[in-house]
């Protein structure tokens, strides 16, 4: 890992705090296999990649949390073993000397309801919803946002939630596989039914969360599973209504970096308003041997995320021109 230690840095500033980070670590204690497109998973490695993570995050004495961008485990873990192994995971997480906030991905839910996930993973929700934010330091805020609040998974069959997704499905994608995006075009590509979006209720909470930041000064990190900006992602990974979510983020000044997971292979790129948008690598798909894991050094003028083998290091200056 490419490594400040948390001391002096090259511009000559310590950072007012540093982060652990991973995602995708998708583990099922089942033989390695392939995504969908042929790409292999090692789902049995990827508890090793978790436990050199938390030893490494250990060793820096630094960090003041971890965040975890979802899909603790896999869609395929033999349903009987769902609860004892997002419990093995959440334990492994645990073995780390400090607080670690969880997010739900698609494969969480595939494994288990909200009212188990949700305690499991010591998210406080309202009405089972994922989304919650917290202030490490005074000068930053995290929002961590749930992205299958408005989704075809995850919701009981007959939920309207589940039915106004399975609706919008219907009208966007006209395959019988709803995770099939085979005839859509372009940014269509993401309504796909491993994908969800933010409601009503839950962008009004964005709202006052960005409104109270802004009068706080605080610069604020945004975290989903589902990446939100289509220069870091692919489009079939998308968030659903990405767009109004930007258009909301575009209002303040206060958003400086979106976090992500779901696109395995990771991304990065930077919106015209100068919002890094920063997709991590999955940890599921490192060979044995490799890693996909990293921590952030966060300063007043930018995050400098140091990632270990799979996952990319990338310095993110925030646009000097954008006032709080
Ligand atoms: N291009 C694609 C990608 C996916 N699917 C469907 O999604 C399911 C999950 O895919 P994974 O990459 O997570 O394995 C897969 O079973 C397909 O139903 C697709 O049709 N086309
Ligand atoms: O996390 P998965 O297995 O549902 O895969 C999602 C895809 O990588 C999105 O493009």
């Amino acid at each position: 890992m490419g490594s400040e230690n948390g001391l002096a840095t090259a511009h000559g500033k310590r950072p007012l705090f540093s982060f652990g980070l991973i995602s995708d670590v998708q583990y099922a204690d089942i033989p390695d296999g392939r995504s969908f497109l042929g790409v292999p998973r090692y789902y049995r490695h990827s508890f090793l990649v978790l436990q050199r993570a938390v030893k490494e995050w250990n060793n820096h004495q630094r960090h003041k949390f971890v965040i975890n961008l979802g899909d603790i485990v896999d869609g395929y873990c033999p349903k009987d073993q769902s609860l004892n192994t997002v419990k093995k995971m959440v334990d492994e997480f645990e073995m780390f000397n400090g607080p670690v906030y969880h997010l739900i991905g698609n494969h969480c839910l595939y494994n288990l309801p909200r009212s188990k996930l949700l305690p499991l993973l010591k998210i406080k929700s309202l009405q089972g919803y994922a989304y919650y934010d917290f202030s490490p330091v005074p000068e930053y805020r995290f929002v961590v946002l749930d992205g299958y609040d408005n989704s075809a998974i995850g919701w009981p069959q007959d939920h309207p939630t589940t039915l106004e997704a399975l609706k919008l499905l219907r009208e966007k994608n006209p395959n019988v596989d709803k995770n099939n995006p085979t005839g859509l075009v372009g940014l269509e590509r993401r309504f796909l039914m491993f994908n969800g979006g933010i409601g009503k209720e839950q962008m009004e909470w964005f709202n006052g969360v960005l409104q109270d930041a802004t009068k706080l000064k605080q610069k604020v990190i945004v975290c989903c599973h589902l990446p939100l900006h289509p220069g870091a992602s692919s489009k079939e990974a998308l968030l659903w209504n990405y767009e109004e979510v930007m258009n909301l983020i575009h209002k303040y000044n206060c958003v400086k970096v979106c976090m992500s997971g779901h696109d395995h292979k990771g991304g990065y790129s930077i919106d015209s308003h100068g919002v890094h948008h920063r997709v991590l690598e999955a940890s599921l798909e490192c060979p044995p041997g490799t890693n996909a894991f990293g921590y952030a050094d966060v300063y007043d003028d930018k995050i400098s995320l140091y990632g270990t083998d799979r996952m990319r290091t990338t310095h993110m200056y925030f646009n000097p021109k954008v006032d709080l």
